[in-house]
C-alpha cells in the first residue's frame, strides 16, 4: 500500500481532536478529506506530513513509518510535500529567484513543471505583483521541485472564484498525470471535492463518519451531517413518499427517505395536491420549494419555470435508488 494511516489520534489541551483515524491510499488515487471547520482535517494532514506529532497511531508511506517532529531533527518527510492554507512567499523576491532550485531539474523537467503549474508567464514578476491564485501556484511549484511522491494540500480552494478553482483543478489533474504525484486535499466546502476525488473521507469532531466514492457519498450519505455538507436534500416521511412514488416499493418504517432535489421529476398536474410555494432562479436551474400537506419538498427544474401556487405532480426519477436515514 502506498499510504497507510493506522490508528492516528491527537490530543490538544487534554481533548482528543483526532480519534483512531484509519485509511489507506493506493498510488495515484485522489483522496479528499471533507468536514466542517474544526473537524480535524488540517491536523490529520500535518500528522501525515510528519509536521505534527500524533498521540496515537502511525502513518506509513510505502511501508515505512513517517517520523513525527519529535523523532527527527528536521520535521517533515522528503517524499511528502505539504501546502498549508497559510503558505507564505517572501515579497521582495522575483518568482525565478524563489524557484531557483528548479535549476537542479533538467530544462525539460523544469519547463514541464512550470507548464503544469501554469506559471511560465510569471517567472520574471515580483511576488507582490501576483494575485492570490498565482502565488498559490508558485508555492505549489516550489514544493514540486523536490519531486515528492505525495502532495498534501490544505484547503487549496478556499477564497477562490469559480474560474480560478477550475484552473487549480486542471493543475491538480496534471500534477497527478504528468508528474505522477499522488495527492490528498482537504476542503470545508465538499462541493469542490466531488468532481476531483476518487474517494472522499468525511470527518466530524475528530472522527471519520463516512468514506466512499463521490456518487456513494452524495447519494447515500450515512446521516444528515454528510447529506447537508454535499448540498440540498429532502428527508421525506413514509406518507409523502407513498404519495409521490408510483411503485409501492417503500415499506412502513420510522426512517425517512433521502432524496436529492434533482431526483424528483415535476409535471403540470391541476389535480395534484402538491403546490409550488417559492422558487429561486440559480442560472442553470431553478430551485423550487413545494408544499405537500404540512411537508416541504425541495426540487429542481431546468425547463420553463412554474408559477408560484401552481399544482404539480411529483415523481421519483427512474434512476433513483432508495435510501433511508434514521
Ligand atoms: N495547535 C493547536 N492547539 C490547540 N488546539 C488546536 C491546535 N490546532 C488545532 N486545534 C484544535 O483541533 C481541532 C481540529 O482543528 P483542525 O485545524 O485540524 O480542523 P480543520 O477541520 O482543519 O478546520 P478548518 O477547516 O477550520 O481548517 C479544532 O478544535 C482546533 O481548535
Amino acid at each position: 500500500m502506498f499510504l497507510n494511516v493506522s490508528g492516528i489520534g491527537k490530543k490538544f489541551g487534554g481533548k482528543w481532536v483526532l480519534k483512531d483515524i484509519n485509511f489507506s491510499q493506493e498510488r495515484f488515487r485522489k483522496i479528499a478529506i471533507a468536514g466542517e471547520t474544526g473537524s480535524g482535517k488540517s491536523t490529520l494532514l500535518k500528522i501525515i506530513a510528519g509536521l505534527e506529532q500524533p498521540d496515537a497511531g502511525i502513518a506509513y508511506l510505502e511501508g515505512k513509518k513517517v517520523p513525527g517532529p519529535h523523532d527527527t531533527l528536521i520535521p517533515g518527510h522528503p517524499g511528502i510535500a505539504y501546502l498549508s492554507q497559510h503558505f507564505e512567499l517572501r515579497n521582495n523576491y522575483r518568482v525565478e529567484e524563489l524557484l531557483s532550485y528548479a535549476n537542479q531539474l533538467s530544462e525539460e523537467d523544469a519547463n514541464t513543471l512550470f507548464a503544469v503549474c501554469r506559471i511560465d508567464h510569471l517567472v520574471k514578476r515580483k511576488v507582490d505583483q501576483l494575485s492570490g491564485g498565482e502565488k498559490q501556484r508558485i508555492a505549489l511549484a516550489r514544493l514540486l521541485i523536490g519531486s515528492p511522491k505525495l502532495l498534501l494540500l490544505d484547503e487549496p480552494f478556499s477564497n477562490m472564484d469559480p474560474i480560478h478553482k477550475n484552473l487549480l483543478k486542471s493543475v491538480l489533474d496534471d500534477i497527478g498525470e504528468r508528474l505522477q504525484i499522488t495527492c490528498i486535499l482537504t476542503s470545508h466546502d465538499p462541493m469542490d471535492t466531488l468532481s476531483w476525488a476518487d474517494e472522499i473521507i468525511v470527518m466530524r469532531a475528530g472522527n471519520v463518519v463516512q468514506e466512499g466514492g463521490p456518487p456513494e457519498i452524495y447519494h447515500h450519505p450515512v446521516n444528515e451531517y454528510v447529506a447537508g455538507l454535499f448540498g440540498n436534500y429532502n428527508l421525506l416521511t413514509h406518507d409523502v413518499i407513498q404519495h409521490i412514488s408510483k411503485e409501492k416499493r417503500f415499506t412502513g418504517t420510522a426512517k425517512r427517505t433521502f432524496i436529492r432535489p434533482e431526483q424528483l421529476e415535476l409535471t403540470r398536474d391541476a389535480t395534484s395536491p402538491i403546490t409550488i410555494r417559492r422558487q429561486s432562479f440559480q442560472g442553470m436551474y431553478t430551485m423550487l420549494e413545494l408544499r405537500a400537506g404540512s411537508a416541504t419538498i425541495i426540487a429542481k427544474a431546468s425547463g420553463p419555470a412554474f408559477k408560484n401556487g401552481e399544482n404539480v405532480g411529483v415523481s421519483l426519477s427512474a434512476a433513483y435508488q432508495f435510501h433511508q436515514i434514521g
